[in-house]
Parts: structure tokens; sequence; C-alpha cells
């Protein structure tokens, strides 16, 4: 059993959960504690009395328990790779290139606590000097989902305690373990007692409690629009302050100048690897007239060559569906796209392979209308949807019809459209020549429109959401 890590002990919960791996529904990773309300009350009360000791503990103390953590993280990255793909289903390679990224983060907000910012200006009154600094928010919650089980929350966990705040962290109920591990990390980090507090469990009773406290300052969620809606709605109405990383509809547009092979290679990469369960996934490609058809056969050429498989397997190139649930609504899309009457060009279905696993073949449509419900909602499985676009201008146009804004990419070998689309995408992060997923570490994530609200997450730009502004005026 794992357990809860509450106010500096670990404590049973109100109930437990078994964590079980989507490539191998017979096999059980463990058990999990899940917290109760009345639990997560007293990991946000010991959060809370931990604040004022905390904010005013040295950036030192900060800095030194960040890097233990990374550092740890980067020694372990094949043991807890290995869990975080038996757990969540991405391959063993994407598993520990996540583990390795979390330890980045955590070595960034390292370095991080150790260049704090802050002004002093004169003031237009003469005599007077502004100074103007971040302070910690105090209590933050964080909420994540389980399609990158570790590295969601390092990018939000790092942050938090690089610039002062104690921290509340409720991970996504399905995937326990990798979140267990780096807590257990955390907990030999040298952090005060209450500082970081582990409350697994079911978002409706944890998430929730979270949102509804008024001793947490601020929430931080990555996961469903529908689920950031009611964050907004409950911890919004008590002016929390608020982050929200939530979906995406990510085009990619490849145009008649574009090398095929690297586009090919692009799509295939954005839409279908980590079994398309990301939000930066691309999910629309806007192929222009003239590569269309010799880009569709790319496409499902490169997808007839992929091995759909265990995720801890030699030689899997795409991992298991994270459950049931998930499966159901990637295949239930499948169904939706061709009753809409658009081309399946290949996939779609549930594959058997040697475990019982949530494994089903990458899925390709053609003949898409942009008015169609496979080209406007977010699937978050390996499926994707190409739509024909007359010209550049028309290709724009196509890729910013949506209600999302987090990636958008392009390929093409023309510098002007490379950089007019730079310009003129509605989206938080732009790519030329390469996938809409995968991103730095150290530079800012998010997006527009429906896919974000609040400021961006990661590098230097997380400290707008995780500090607040003091402008002190002093006279002499
Ligand atoms: N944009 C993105 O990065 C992601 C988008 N998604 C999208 O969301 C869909 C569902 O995925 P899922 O992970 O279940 O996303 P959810 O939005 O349901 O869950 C995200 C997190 O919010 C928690 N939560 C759920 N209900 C509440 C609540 N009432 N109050 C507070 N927290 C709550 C969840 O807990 P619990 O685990 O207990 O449900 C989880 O920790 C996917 O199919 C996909 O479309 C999913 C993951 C990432
Ligand atoms: O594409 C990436 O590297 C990050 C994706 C992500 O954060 C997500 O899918 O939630």
């Amino acid at each position: 059993m794992r357990n809860n890590f509450i106010a500096g002990a670990w404590s049973r919960g109100a109930g437990a959960r078994p964590n079980i791996n989507p490539s191998d529904t017979t096999d059980v990773i463990d058990e999990y504690a899940q917290a109760d309300a009345e639990q997560t009350r007293q990991a946000i009360a010991a959060a809370r009395a931990a604040f004022p000791a905390w904010r005013r503990g040295g950036i030192q103390a900060r800095a030194d328990a960040l890097d233990f953590i990374g550092l740890e993280l980067a020694a372990r990255k094949e043991e807890l790779g290995r869990l975080l793909s038996r757990e969540e289903g991405k391959t063993l390679p994407e598993g520990i290139a996540e583990v390795n990224r979390a330890a980045q983060i955590f070595r960034f907000f390292a370095g991080e606590v150790l260049r704090p910012g802050g002004e002093t200006l004169p003031s237009v009154r003469p005599g007077m000097d502004v100074h103007i600094t971040r302070e910690p928010v105090g209590v933050v919650g964080i909420i994540t989902p389980w399609n990158f089980p570790i590295a969601i929350p390092a990018w939000k966990i790092a942050p938090a305690l690089a610039h002062g705040n104690c921290v509340v962290f409720k991970p996504a109920d399905l995937v326990p373990g990798s979140a267990w591990a780096l807590a257990e990390i955390i907990s030999r980090s040298g952090l005060p007692e209450g500082v970081f507090n582990l409350t697994m469990g079911r978002g409706s009773v944890v998430g929730q409690t979270l949102l509804e406290s008024p001793d947490v300052d601020a929430i931080t969620f990555t996961g469903s629009g529908t689920t950031g809606a009611r964050v907004m709605a409950t911890a919004g109405a008590r002016f929390a302050k608020l982050q929200l990383e939530m979906g995406g509809k990510n085009p990619l547009v490849v145009l008649d100048d574009a090398d095929l092979d690297r586009a090919v290679e692009v799509a295939v990469q954005g839409a279908y690897f980590s079994t398309g369960q990301r939000c930066t996934a691309s999910s629309r490609f806007i192929v222009e007239k003239g590569i269309h058809d010799r880009f569709v056969d790319g496409v499902q050429r490169r997808l007839a060559g992929l091995t759909v498989d265990h995720a801890l397997g030699e030689g899997t190139d795409i991992g298991p569906v994270v459950d049931q649930s998930q499966l159901d609504q990637d295949l239930g899309y499948v169904d939706t796209g061709r009753d809409e009457g658009a081309r399946l060009v290949c996939g779609g279905e549930r594959l058997q392979r040697g475990s019982d696993g949530f494994y089903m073949a990458p899925a390709l449509f053609a003949d898409t209308d942009p008015t169609m419900r496979i080209a406007r909602e977010e699937i978050f499985g390996p499926v994707a949807c190409v739509l024909a676009a007359d010209d550049y201008e028309h290709a724009l146009a196509l890729a910013n019809d949506t209600e999302f804004g987090l990636s958008a990419g392009i390929c093409t070998s023309s510098l002007k459209h490379a950089s007019h689309f730079r310009h003129h995408a509605e989206a938080g992060m732009v790519m030329v020549n390469t996938p809409t997923a995968g991103v730095d570490y150290h530079v800012p994530f998010g997006g527009r429109k429906g896919s974000s609200y609040g400021s961006r997450e990661q590098g230097r730009y997380a400290a707008e959401f995780f500090t607040t502004v003091k402008t002190a005026y002093v006279a002499p």
C-alpha cells in the first residue's frame, strides 16, 4: 500500500485503489491510498501552517531541495521511466525521457530560485523610491491529468516550491504510481513539514475540496475543458488565482513546397506517438491540394510500419490507450467520423495483442469537412484527419477555425509562409517543420482561446502565476 503524504508523515487513506497496467490489465502495479475530504483539509491546513516559515526560509534551502529532487530523478530515470510506462502506457523510451524531463525541470527551477527578480525605480515624486518585488502566492493546489504523470506534476510543483509556496498535490486517479514516487523523493529532500503534501484520490472528492477551500490561494490545473470550467466556476468564484491548461485540436499545415518525407514524419510523430494522448498532439492535417494524395499515402505507409504493442516491449512504437473509457471514446469517434462521411484511410480498430491491453490501430481520416465533429472536438487518442486546402491562405483560415489554440504547426520550405504563419496562427505555440507536440522545459508553455486560461507555465514565465507582485513606495 502506498500512502498519502500529509504534514510530513505518510498517512493511510480513507480507501485504496489498485493501479492497473493498460498494456496488461492482469498486472496490478500496487494499491494506492485515496484521501477523503477531511484528509484533504488536513493537508491544506498543514500547508497553510508551514507557509509563513517557508516563505522566509531563504532561497538556499529551496535551491538545495529542488536540486536534490532533480538529481535523484535523473539517477533513477530508467527505473521510474519503467514504472511510468507500466502505469500510463507510453513506450519505455518515452517514459524514460519523461522522467528525465522532470529531472531537468527541477534542476532548472533550482537555478531559478537563485535568480530572483525585482526592480528599484525612481518615483515620479522627487526623493521617493519605488521597489517592485515578487512574493509567493501562498498555498497552491496542484491538479494534474494522467497523460504526463511525472512531467506535468514536475512543471507545477518545482516552480511552486522555487517561488516560496506550499503545495497540496492531487495527481490523476488513474496514474498514482509516478506521482507517489516523485512525492517519496520530495519527502527526503529536506523540505520542512507541511510544505509539500500528496493527496491521491478522486477529483470529485480531493480536487473538489481544493477548489472549495478558502485556504487554497491558487489552483494550477491541467486536464479537460469540462473540468477546467468547473475549476473556474468553483475556485474562480472565490477569486482564487487560476492557471488552466486544457485541450487542443492542433493543426499541422502541409504546403505543396514541403519536403514530403519530413512532413510525413512530423505528422506521424505529432499525431500518433504517445498514443496521441497529448494536448499538443496534431489532430488536423491541413494539406494543400498539390501534395495532398502523396501525403495521405505517405502517412498511411508510415502507420502500417509502426508496431502497436505492450509499452515495455522491445520495438514498440505506440503503446496502449490509457484505459477502457478512453478507448471507448477513441473508437466512438472513429464511428462518428465514418457516420459523418469522412473516409477512413486506415486503422481505427481495436487490436488484440499477447497481453490483455487497450490496443488500437492508429486511425487516419481523409475527405474530412471542417464542420465534422472529428475535425472540431478533442479526441485525445491515435486519431487524426486530413482537411484539403486550396492554398496557404485557405490553410491558415482552416488552422485558426477552432475553439482551441494550444499548438499549431506548418511544414513548408517557404520562409515567407513560415514567417506569416508564425505571426498569424492563433496558438500559444507555433512549430515550423517540427511536430506540434514535444516542447522544451525552459520556455513558456500554454495556449489561447479554449486551450488555456491564466498565465503561462514553465521557464521564467512560471513566476507570473506562482508569485504576486508588490509595489512599495519608500519616502526618505
Ligand atoms: N489538455 C490536456 O493536457 C489533457 C486533456 N485531457 C482531456 O480530458 C479528458 C479526460 O481526461 P482526465 O484526465 O480524466 O481529465 P479530467 O479533466 O477529468 O481530469 C484532470 C484532473 O482533474 C481532476 N478532477 C476531476 N474532477 C474534478 C473536480 N470536480 N474538481 C477538481 N478536480 C477534478 C481529475 O481527477 P481524477 O483523476 O480523479 O478524475 C484529474 O486529476 C481526456 O479524454 C482528454 O480529452 C486529459 C488529460 C490532459
Ligand atoms: O507536447 C508536450 O511535450 C507536452 C504535452 C502536454 O503537456 C500534454 O499533453 O498535456
